[in-house]
């Protein structure tokens, strides 16, 4: 049986960031990386990084609903592979509800091939109450998790982790809660995280509460300092943001990754990826982030 690692967690809470270090510390073992995303269009494909036993990227469209069939089909896949992964790691959009995930795992014809390792949720310790306020996948992906990540701890003060630890507590009070910043954990703490048999909802209450996502064209260049100003101005309803842009003065391709209203650019280490951000939120203006970000071109 090669076992299966469920890691979840709300948009942008670091999901990503936890797997890339998993798969840097992963050496020797073959770790197959199937990775969901909300939008149409896939980025984190592009942003995973060593995955030995290869990366499927699902995109258009949430596993736990639009993508459902597909999951099985590409585990199918990756277990084709010669030779097999030892792991395999199933990275779900943020928007996604793990139970269903769960659900079709036991009850699929991989029961045999494969075995849920765990399942890990990524917290995001700045956002908590607004993600919980939000969606209910929120609150699922806290109650399915045998382990719970409070990470960017950096991000907040001192005493919040505790508070957000209390929080999670009354919805899921046998998981292992660990604080961190970049899913800062020991490899040896995710591995073989199962706690308990957790039964599954047999019917879930599914939706997305009103979230969707809209792709913005960035083909032109862009003045840093603009588009920085129009990346910590983004409105409310806008929950993450994500894609590749090229700066001036040299036309440098970087890496736009946005939570909220706070933004990160970094040198962007893929050279084939699309100039392109997308957009996650609820009721979101597709031509007024297109115009507001046009006018931060060069
Ligand atoms: N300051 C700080 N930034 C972090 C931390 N963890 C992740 N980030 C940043 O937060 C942003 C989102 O992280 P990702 O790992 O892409 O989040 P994600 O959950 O994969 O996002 P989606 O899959 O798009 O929902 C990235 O720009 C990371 O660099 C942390 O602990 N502290």
């Amino acid at each position: 049986m090669i076992p299966l690692t469920l890691l979840t967690g709300f948009l942008g809470a670091g999901k990503t960031t936890l797997l890339n270090r998993v798969l840097s510390e992963s050496h020797g073992s073959r770790m197959a990386v199937i990775v969901n995303e909300f939008g149409e269009v896939g980025i984190d494909g592009t942003l995973v990084e060593g995955a030995q036993g290869g990366v499927v990227e699902l995109a258009n469209g949430c596993l736990c609903c639009a993508t459902r069939g597909q999951l099985l089909v590409a585990i199918h896949a990756v277990l084709q592979v010669a030779p097999p992964p030892d792991a395999i790691l199933i990275e779900t959009s943020g928007l996604a509800d793990p139970f269903p995930v769960l659900s079709e795992l036991a009850h699929s014809s991989l029961v045999e091939a494969v075995q849920v390792d765990g399942v890990i949720t990524v917290v995001d310790a700045e956002n908590f109450d607004r993600n919980l306020d939000s969606a209910e996948a929120a609150f699922q992906q806290i109650t399915a998790a045998d382990i719970l990540l409070v990470n960017k701890t950096d991000l907040v003060e001192l005493d919040i982790p505790g508070l957000i630890e209390r929080g999670i507590r009354v919805l899921n009070p046998s998981a292992r809660v660990l604080p961190c910043i970049s899913g800062d954990v020991p490899l040896s703490v995710l591995i073989g995280a199962r706690t308990s048999e957790k039964p599954l909802p047999t019917e879930t209450k599914h939706g997305h509460d009103n979230f969707e996502s809209t792709v913005l064209d960035a083909s032109l260049p862009f003045d840093p300092k603009r588009l920085e100003k129009w990346l910590g101005a983004l409105p409310c309803d806008v929950f993450r943001t994500k894609g590749f842009v090229r700066v001036t003065p040299h036309r440098n391709r970087v890496t736009v990754s946005a939570v909220g209203t706070r933004y990160w650019l970094s040198p962007a280490e893929s050279s084939n990826a699309v100039d392109r951000l997308i957009v996650i939120g609820q009721n979101l203006d597709r031509a007024k982030l297109q115009a507001g970000l046009d006018a931060c071109r060069e």
